[in-house]
């Protein structure tokens, strides 16, 4: 299926007249509304901001970027050594990163573009994010920069903007709090808002250092894999012990060792929110040592064109390595034979075949739908004992005319206006992006975008008659748009030209997500990241990866798991080295493991 040349791809909301009107391949009305002429060479950075694109090299222009080819003739004869269900980040880099150890692979996508809750879509000159846009793991050095290096394993590179504050956070207490990208600028901001806990915050951000410092010198690949991980205890011994010390904690708990002040406290509980959707209690300390540390270190730094162009660019890459991706591949169902993941069906019925079967759905989609209910392991109960399904998302994606927003805006903002205790309730906290300030290719001259999303539980939008419910996303709307317009941009609501409102319906449709889950969260308190589960799965030749795997939500977190992923599954099917017996041993003691988690 080939959707041809210069195909405006749209990610519709749910919702009736969204639905009815609904079809790619037909919006012939925004055929040529890419972003025509604009060449990385000559990007222009929006006029309020001093950004420069860091020159790493383009390969890519923004015309490809909205190119989607689908794969003509896949086999279903053939039988490849990995079918990966899903093209989110983590799929598409467990993917090509097995192409380039030689494999061949077949992504089967259910939507027309790669990338998921990464993706993209176009609407009136607009190129709007789906979902994340605050990109870790996108620097040009360290060996952190994951999402860096799985382009570059597969020939790509993109220019990006560096983002010179990671948030501004507008909270409680009217406690403004930029993260600048500069390490000591952050610490005076915060330690200026809080003197009396100078040492706590040097304390508390120092051990996510140690963290960082530890992660940043390994190499990574798979914790599964007993060659690679007693090589690393042998050449790196206090950098792994200091990662196994940490492994189950909790932020909450070390920063409770340092700090006393409630706000500040409230603050820490912010700052993890942010990436784990659950307060810092909550958060494993080596996730929030990785992401605190890393927006100093490389830096935040934003695609030129807009997030969508890192999953085609994998695509393209994975095509250039003689694998396969195909579109429009809904995927039913995971076939079982004699105990051992063979294949898979999709909804057209045909079926492909491979010696390992790699799920980039969620395990709540894999185990529970992909599989029959007999077919759950003992595992995945233990898993879905420890981890619940976090709540989705309502988003909000406008144009708005651009001088609604004042000089200086910064990209990210996250708002909770009075009420710590809100902190995690639906509709409580507002996360803003704004991406035209760093890239101002994204949107008509003279608009900007804001991208609004909430935490939004289904269950409040399910039930509705259609009118009720489109007039429901209205109300919720125009009042979280009310509450920014208050606490940051007087007369946003007169500015708006362009507002689409999506519902944890829509992203449970379009990104094939159970119950339009944001990801993972744990059911109580954590033992940090012990209890999360790796790639492998009790099934033989099935593999899991994405978010509900090691280490859990977040871009480069995906992009970790799909590396591990990728050695595991090499090691498997005799692309890397492999001990037998060492591998029993060491799937064994990480299964005890999680379960005193
Ligand atoms: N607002 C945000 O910023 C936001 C929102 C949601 C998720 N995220 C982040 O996105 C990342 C998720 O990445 P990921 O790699 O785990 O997955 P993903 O959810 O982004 O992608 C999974 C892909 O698999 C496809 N898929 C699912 N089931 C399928 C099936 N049966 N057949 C064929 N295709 C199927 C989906 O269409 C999707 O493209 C996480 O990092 C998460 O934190 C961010
Ligand atoms: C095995 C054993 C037992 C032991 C051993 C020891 C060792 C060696 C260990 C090791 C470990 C490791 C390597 C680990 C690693 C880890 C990692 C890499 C991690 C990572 C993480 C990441 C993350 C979490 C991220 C996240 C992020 C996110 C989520 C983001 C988000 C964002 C958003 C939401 C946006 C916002 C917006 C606004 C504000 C607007």
């Amino acid at each position: 299926m080939s959707l041809g040349c210069y195909q405006t791809v749209l990610f519709p909301t749910e919702g009736k007249s969204d639905f009815s009107s609904w079809n790619p391949l037909k919006n012939s009305q925004l055929k040529g509304n890419k972003i025509s002429g604009v060449k990385f060479s000559n990007f222009q950075v929006s006029q309020r901001r001093k950004c420069i694109p860091m020159k790493l090299k383009s390969l890519l222009s923004v015309d490809s970027a909205v190119e989607i080819e689908g794969k003509e003739g896949v086999n279903t004869g053939s039988k490849y050594d990995a079918i990966v269900i899903g093209s989110g980040i983590g799929g598409l880099v467990a993917a090509t990163q097995l192409a380039v150890k030689g494999a061949k692979v077949l992504v089967l996508e259910k939507y027309v573009i790669p990338g998921g809750s990464s993706g993209y879509y176009q609407r009136d000159g607009y190129t709007f994010d789906v979902g994340s846009s605050v990109m870790f793991g996108f620097s040009d050095k360290g060996n952190l920069n994951l999402i860096t290096q799985a382009l570059a394993a597969v020939g790509r590179e993109m220019d990006v903007i560096p983002d010179p504050t990671t948030v501004h956070f507008h909270l409680p207490n009217n406690l403004s709090v930029q993260v600048h990208r500069e390490y000591s600028e952050f610490i005076n901001e915060l330690t200026s808002k809080f003197p009396h806990e100078k040492e706590g915050i040097l304390k508390f951000y120092g051990e996510c250092w140690k963290i960082f410092n530890a992660l940043n010198s390994l190499q990574l690949k798979s914790l599964e894999e007993p060659i690679y991980l007693f090589g690393q205890f042998f050449q790196k011994p206090l950098e792994c012990l200091t990662l196994a010390y940490y492994l189950p904690q909790n932020a909450g708990d070390i920063a409770r060792k340092y700090m006393k002040d409630p706000d500040l406290l409230s603050f820490i509980d912010a700052e993890c929110f942010i990436v784990s959707t659950v307060n810092a209690l909550r958060t494993p300390m080596i996730n929030a040592g990785m992401v605190l540390c890393d927006r100093h270190f490389g830096g935040i730094n934003y695609p030129v064109g807009g997030v969508g162009g890192i999953a085609k660019s994998l695509a393209e890459g994975l095509i250039d390595q003689g694998s396969e991706i195909l579109y429009k591949a809904n995927v039913t169902n995971i076939i079982i034979d004699q105990g051992k993941a063979v294949g898979v069906k999709i909804s057209d019925g045909r079926e492909f075949f491979a010696q390992t079967i790699i799920s980039n759905a969620t395990r709540w989609d894999t185990f529970g739908k992909l599989l029959k209910a007999e077919h759950l392991p003992k595992e995945e109960e233990n898993f879905q004992k420890v981890y619940v399904k976090a709540p989705s998302f309502l988003s909000i994606h406008m144009g708005v005319k651009a001088d609604v927003l004042p000089p200086d805006t910064d990209c990210h903002h996250f708002v909770l206006e009075d009420d710590w205790t809100r902190l995690e309730e639906p509709y409580g906290s507002i996360f803003l992006s704004i991406p035209t300030v760093l890239d101002s290719s994204l949107a008509p001259k003279g608009r900007h975008i804001l991208h609004i999303f909430t935490t939004s539980p289904l269950e409040d939008w399910e039930g509705l008659p259609p009118k009720d419910y489109e007039a429901k996303k209205e109300l919720i709307a125009d009042e979280i748009i009310g509450r920014l317009e208050k606490k940051l941009f007087p007369g946003l609501k007169s500015s708006i030209v362009f507002k689409e409102v999506g519902t944890p319906k829509t992203h449970r449709r379009y990104l094939a997500r159970d119950m339009g889950t944001y990801g993972p969260m744990p059911r109580q308190i954590p033992k940090g990241l012990l209890g999360m589960p790796f790639n492998t799965t009790g099934i033989s030749g099935l593999y899991c990866v994405g978010d509900s795997c090691f280490p859990g939500q977040g871009v480069i977190a995906v992009a970790f798991s799909g590396v591990m992923c990728a050695h595991r599954v090499a090691a498997d099917i005799g692309l890397e080295k492999k001990s037998p017996i060492l591998d029993a041993a060491l799937l064994g003691l990480l299964g005890w493991l999680r379960t005193l988690a």
